[in-house]
């Protein structure tokens, strides 16, 4: 079976620095891996390079067995891989509703339904609803950007990516900055969309009981090699990974 998304032997150097060492993976739609490290092990690194941010000094990035390690990221998002970014793809001075309504926008003319920018306008506007509802922000619906929360501005996020039904969902530390009521709602809708299992889900976290509640699988990057992969209990007990990443102080 071909898998969604593929790295082979990918490689970023930055001056003499190797972040990402040659890393090779597979990502299945229904399976959510979450990649773990201690500080500056190249997680956020290996993201840039599978989302475009990054281009690689060497090695492949394959999706659905097309490469596209030369494409940009924007034409990988319209190709199926979204992520939830930190906050830096946000029009602070729209609407939360406005910010959703293009996303839904956008997924509407890559699947080329023109016609539906104008005949259904009303069907953008409650698409756009309905992904607010499923990140608990329809009450925020008509307040700017600018004006909301972080943790509100990172489930928005979630919303907008939502919105243009990715294949591949990353996200990074997506609970960080969030207060105790708010980490729920974005487990439990990472949860529900795993549950659909149509999706690769790639997520880095550093929270311990977040990998516990969410991943069916763990990659271990250390200096930027990929060090360990697999189910979680055998990777969480390995001995390579007690060292590298428990044995860190950094994270619990
Ligand atoms: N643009 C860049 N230029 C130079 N060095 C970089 C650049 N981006 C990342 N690095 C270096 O690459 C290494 C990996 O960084 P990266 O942010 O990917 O680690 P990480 O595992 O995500 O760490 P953290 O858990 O702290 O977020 C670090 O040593 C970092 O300083």
């Amino acid at each position: 079976m071909t898998a969604l998304l593929s790295t082979r032997g990918l490689t970023i150097r930055f001056g003499g620095h190797t972040a990402v060492d040659n890393v090779s993976a597979d990502f299945h739609a229904g399976q959510l891996t979450v990649i773990v490290g201690p500080n500056g092990a190249g997680k956020t690194t290996y993201f840039n390079l599978m989302s475009g941010q990054l281009p690689a000094t060497s090695g492949t990035v394959l999706l659905r067995g097309e490469d596209i390690t030369r494409r940009g990221p924007a034409a990988r998002t319209r190709k199926g891989i979204g992520r939830a970014f930190q906050l830096t793809n946000l029009f602070p001075h729209l609407t939360v509703h406005e910010n959703v309504r293009l996303a839904v926008q956008a997924r509407a003319n890559a699947g080329m339904k023109l016609w539906s920018i104008w005949s259904s306008h009303r069907d953008l506007i409650e698409r756009a609803d309905h992904y607010l509802q499923r990140v608990a922000l329809a009450g925020r619906r008509g307040t700017l950007v600018a004006a909301l929360s972080h943790g509100d501005k990172r489930k928005l996020e979630v919303a907008i990516m939502l919105a243009l039904e990715p294949e591949v969902m990353m996200f990074d530390e997506p609970t960080a900055g969030m207060s105790v009521d708010e980490v729920p709602v974005v487990l439990d809708l990472i949860q529900q969309v795993k549950a659909e299992r149509t999706k690769a889900i790639l997520l880095v976290e550093h929270k311990m009981d977040v990998v516990r509640a969410l991943a069916d699988r763990i990659i271990v990057l250390h200096n930027g090699a990929l060090v360990a992969d697999g189910e979680p209990a055998a990777v969480m007990s390995s001995a390579i990974v007690q060292e590298a990443y428990l044995g860190s102080a950094s994270h619990d």
